[in-house]
């Protein structure tokens, strides 16, 4: 195979209760990537569209993660990349986790598979670090595992996938502003008490109880963040006001994307997540900001081949 062009979705990290340690997979939305093989050695990233991204392979995700694997697999050819974005940079939605996905499960087809998922979400998380400094797994390892994961440990990398219900679907608004990953962590706190890991932790085996038996309550009861969230909030506006207007109008839960501006609500079934869609569209029609909103199903294949 000398080219192949593949999809790698949005994720939603963190999932209220779960920080750096849970995310899921977006059906719908997600980037275009084409990766070619060439005879000289090397990484060139030759397109991109629909973001203002670096092309230098060193400073894009996509191309420091590819030079990774081609080092790593003593490759004996190069690779031209292009990247077709589909959803901002900074959005919350893990648009490097998706380049960075994208380009590890490409590279792997290229090479004729020869490494696991395992192995490819560590390569992944080496190009989380070239976008905010820090090796988080948690977009990475939903978009190359597919549907919802734990990332029970970081070290060594422990990645579980939860089965999910078929009927609950996600909506998301994504406010057009930017936030940083690598700024939104510095305003979560290095430390919590034990009372509140307490409840977070409780919160954590809810959901995954919850996801495993189809008890959309008690999912709904644990989409809680006492450690991200309140801390966070504050950097995305009218977001008590989208969170209000998605719980009144039938989602089981809601709470920051990954690190924001994007917030996603989970439902019980298409036609509540659309009603939802409406509601908390409404919340940014009253004001002066720019938005996308999007319904997906959670992607059980995650980053895949076109
Ligand atoms: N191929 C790429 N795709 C997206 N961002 C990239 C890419 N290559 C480099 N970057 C850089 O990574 C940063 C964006 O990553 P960041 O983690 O802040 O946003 P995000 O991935 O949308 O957010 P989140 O992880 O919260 O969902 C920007 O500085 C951007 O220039
Ligand atoms: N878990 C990460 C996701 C963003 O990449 C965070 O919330 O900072």
């Amino acid at each position: 195979m000398d080219q192949i062009k593949v999809f790698s979705p949005a994720t939603v990290a963190n999932v209220s209760c779960g920080y750096d340690a849970m995310g899921f997979a977006l059906e719908t939305l997600g980037d275009d990537m084409i990766f070619t093989k060439t005879d000289s050695k090397g990484v060139i990233i030759s397109k991109i569209e629909g973001a203002d991204l670096p092309y230098d392979s060193d400073k894009n995700v996509a191309g420091a993660v590819a030079q990774l694997m081609l080092k790593d697999s003593k490759a004996n050819f190069g690779l031209d990349i292009q990247i077709f974005k589909n959803f901002k940079p900074g959005s919350g939605l893990g648009s490097s986790a998706a380049s960075a996905s994208g380009a590890a499960f490409a590279v792997n087809q290229l090479l004729d598979k020869r490494y696991p998922d395992l192995e490819l979400t560590k390569f992944a998380m080496q190009g989380e670090v070239v976008a905010c400094g820090s090796a988080i797994a948690d977009n990475v390892a939903a978009a190359i595992y597919g549907g919802f994961i734990l990332v029970r440990s970081n070290e060594p990398l422990d990645i579980v996938n939860i089965p999910t219900p078929t009927n609950l679907i996600a909506t998301i608004i994504h406010p057009q502003i930017e936030i940083k990953t690598e700024d939104a962590r510095k305003v979560v706190p290095t430390q919590i008490d034990l009372k509140t890991a307490i409840s977070q932790w409780s919160n954590v085996g809810g959901l995954i109880s919850g996801l495993y038996s189809n008890n959309f309550d008690l999912i709904g009861r644990s989409l809680v963040d006492l450690v991200a969230e309140p801390n966070r909030k504050k950097l995305i506006p009218f977001f008590d006001e989208v969170k209000h207007a998605a719980l009144k109008s039938g989602a089981l839960g809601a709470g920051i994307s990954g690190s924001g501006p994007s917030i996603f609500a989970l439902s019980e079934g298409l036609e509540t997540a659309k009603q939802v869609e409406y509601a908390i569209a409404s919340v940014y029609k009253k004001s002066d900001i720019d938005f996308s909103t999007y319904v997906s199903q959670i992607s059980k294949t995650g980053t895949r081949i076109q």
